[in-house]
């Protein structure tokens, strides 16, 4: 236990690389892509003390070089999961016994690593794993993850530092107990910082964790796990396994010591672990936390006082960066008649000139969707969109997967507002427009808020401060994230926690002290210093 109230350093965002000609770090990024691709890794899985390898190994390529392999990984099965069980719960006592500051130090020394040696090792795991450019591998697998470990830090110790009043004679104590039992983390492909942010908040806060993330990912999380290990993460408090969601979900949702699921992914998936712990509350000691951060169909509203050319680079970027394949990634956009000659001919200026292809010619703006269930499914939209008459492609609809997974960014205009792209999270660089007459603002905030059930990321463009104001009003719950004169992308931990409610999950803002708070259970303890020795009050006539 402490023997001093120490403060941990104040947190900062950590500054986002420019990799632009000529940077020290652009050569370093390079050198790691090299060497990543040089060489096939063998990924086991992390069990207690032990590497896992089964012998079933799966393939892993980047999703623009389908053909290339990256290395493999040693998928696991119930046993597994099983045995990540009981690891997370033999190393329980211990870990929940350790003093807070060296949960600290580890992961504060895990966000140094990431920033210092790791950063072009992970960075480049990323682009290759995930598809991402430099630039959107920094703000995530370095800038993102270092700041989710940082600033989790500072806010576990704030929550510490919370207690309650006492009156006289008295002295109340909370204390912020980990969840008894062992926890479950289920992350997603499209973001390393989330996959190592979900596992990371809760262990941090005195839990251990079985981790399972999307086989996508499984690149990037290699080296996750590499720097919680060398950070001095003891065995058994992150186990990581590699094993199908459902057979995963069957034996730990069966458990009776689950304790706590952090979930990024989708509604679907996330609404049936719901359903499935539902189901089951009865087998459990205590009632699980659930914290679910889903899918989104995310809004830019424009104004007619808008900036056509701020309009054209918020859809650009806000719709095409990584591929649309952000949870915020801008999906449907409201223009206003009088914008839209202009708008338009600006974004299609902007789509011409995007490159598209692998992440290691960083001349690419664009590169390959995660894999090819997902170019499938993206495609398939497409083509449904086109045999609409309501709908006009305005720009992208091809696609290939010859090489990789290559969907060209693609722009719908329809004049159906409840057509199925303007409703439904696409996951791919496919945005809907609709067109409507410049006098209707009031009429379409309305049909923005309601056309979707999803509600996680939006934006309003204006120079109208009323109409700012109206849009802030009637969206109130139809964004967890809103932006003003902005892309819906991009939040920055610290600065704008995240997260969305109605379909888009529980909105337990990631990275902030709200999430962590759902990873304890707070024990109050009260001491009286001098225990009455009389039942009767004043009040009672004496004989
Ligand atoms: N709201 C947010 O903060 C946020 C952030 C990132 C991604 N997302 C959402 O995530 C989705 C994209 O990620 P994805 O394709 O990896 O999502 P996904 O739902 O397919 O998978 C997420 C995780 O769940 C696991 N899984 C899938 N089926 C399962 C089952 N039946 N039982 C147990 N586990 C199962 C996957 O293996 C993966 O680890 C999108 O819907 C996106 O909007 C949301
Ligand atoms: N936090 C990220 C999105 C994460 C989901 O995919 C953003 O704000 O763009």
């Amino acid at each position: 236990m402490p023997k001093g109230f120490f403060q941990v350093p104040d947190p900062k965002n950590e500054p986002v690389l420019s990799y632009a000609p000529g940077s020290k770090e652009r050569a370093a990024l390079k050198k790691a892509i090299e060497e990543a691709r040089a060489h096939e890794t063998d990924i086991p899985m992390y069990i207690g003390a032990e590497e896992v390898r089964t012998g079933n190994k799966k393939r892993l390529s980047p999703p623009h070089d389908h053909k290339h392999t990256l290395g493999h990984f040693h998928e696991g099965d119930a046993k597994h999961v099983e045995q990540a069980v009981n690891a997370a719960l033999a190393a329980k006592q211990q870990w929940a016994d350790l003093g807070w500051e060296h949960r600290a130090s580890i992961f504060l020394k895990a966000a140094d690593l990431l920033a210092g040696p790791y950063r072009y090792k992970i960075n480049a795991a990323t682009m290759l794993g995930q598809s991402k450019s430099p630039f959107q591998a920094e703000i995530d697998s370095a800038c993102e993850l270092i700041d989710f470990l940082r600033f989790n830090v500072y806010f576990m110790q704030q929550i510490y530092q919370e207690q309650p009043a006492s009156s006289p004679g008295v002295w109340n104590r909370m204390e912020y107990r980990p969840l008894e039992g062992f926890t479950f983390a289920v992350t997603p492909f499209n973001f390393t910082a989330i996959a190592g942010n979900l596992p990371a908040s809760m262990a941090l806060m005195g839990n251990t964790v079985v981790w399972k993330p999307a086989y996508t990912q499984v690149y990037a999380a290699n080296v996750i796990m590499q720097v919680f290990k060398e950070a001095g993460l003891p065995d058994g408090v992150i186990n990581l396994i590699y094993v199908d969601g459902p057979v995963a979900g069957d034996i730990i949702f069966n458990h009776k010591d689950f304790a706590g699921l952090h979930f990024t992914g989708s509604t679907a998936v996330f609404q049936n672990m719901w359903k499935t712990i539902g189901q089951n509350i009865h087998k459990y000691k205590s009632y699980p936390r659930i914290v679910g951060e889903t899918g989104g169909k995310d809004f830019v509203m424009v104004h007619k006082t808008a900036n056509a050319k701020e309009v054209s680079t918020a859809l650009s970027r806000g719709a095409f960066e990584y591929q649309g394949q952000k949870c915020s990634a801008a999906s449907r956009a409201y223009i206003p008649s009088n914008l839209w000659d202009d708008v338009k001919k600006f974004l299609i200026d902007d789509l011409k000139s995007f490159k598209m292809g692998g992440t290691e010619d960083f001349g690419n703006f664009i590169n390959a969707v995660i894999d090819e269930r997902s170019f499938d499914k993206i495609a398939g939209y497409i083509e449904q969109a086109r045999k609409n008459p309501m709908n006009e492609i305005i720009a992208g609809g091809k696609y290939d997967k010859s090489k990789g997974y290559f969907v060209e960014p693609t722009v719908i205009v329809t004049k159906d507002p409840s057509s199925v792209t303007m409703c439904e999270e696409i996951f791919g660089p496919v945005l809907t427009i609709y067109v409507y007459p410049e006098n209707q603002f009031e009429e379409t905030l309305e049909l923005v808020d309601k056309t979707s059930p999803y509600a996680l990321t939006g934006s309003i463009l204006a120079k109208d401060r009323y109409a700012i104001e109206l849009a802030t009003k009637k969206l109130s719950n139809a964004a967890g994230n809103f932006y003003i004169n902005d892309k819906p992308t991009g939040a920055v931990v610290g600065q704008q926690p995240f997260g969305g409610a109605r379909g888009s999950g529980t909105n337990d803002k990631a990275g902030a002290k709200v999430n962590l708070l759902r990873w304890a259970s707070m024990r109050t303890i009260k001491e009286t210093f001098v225990t009455p020795v009389d039942y009767r009050y004043p009040f009672l006539d004496k004989e």
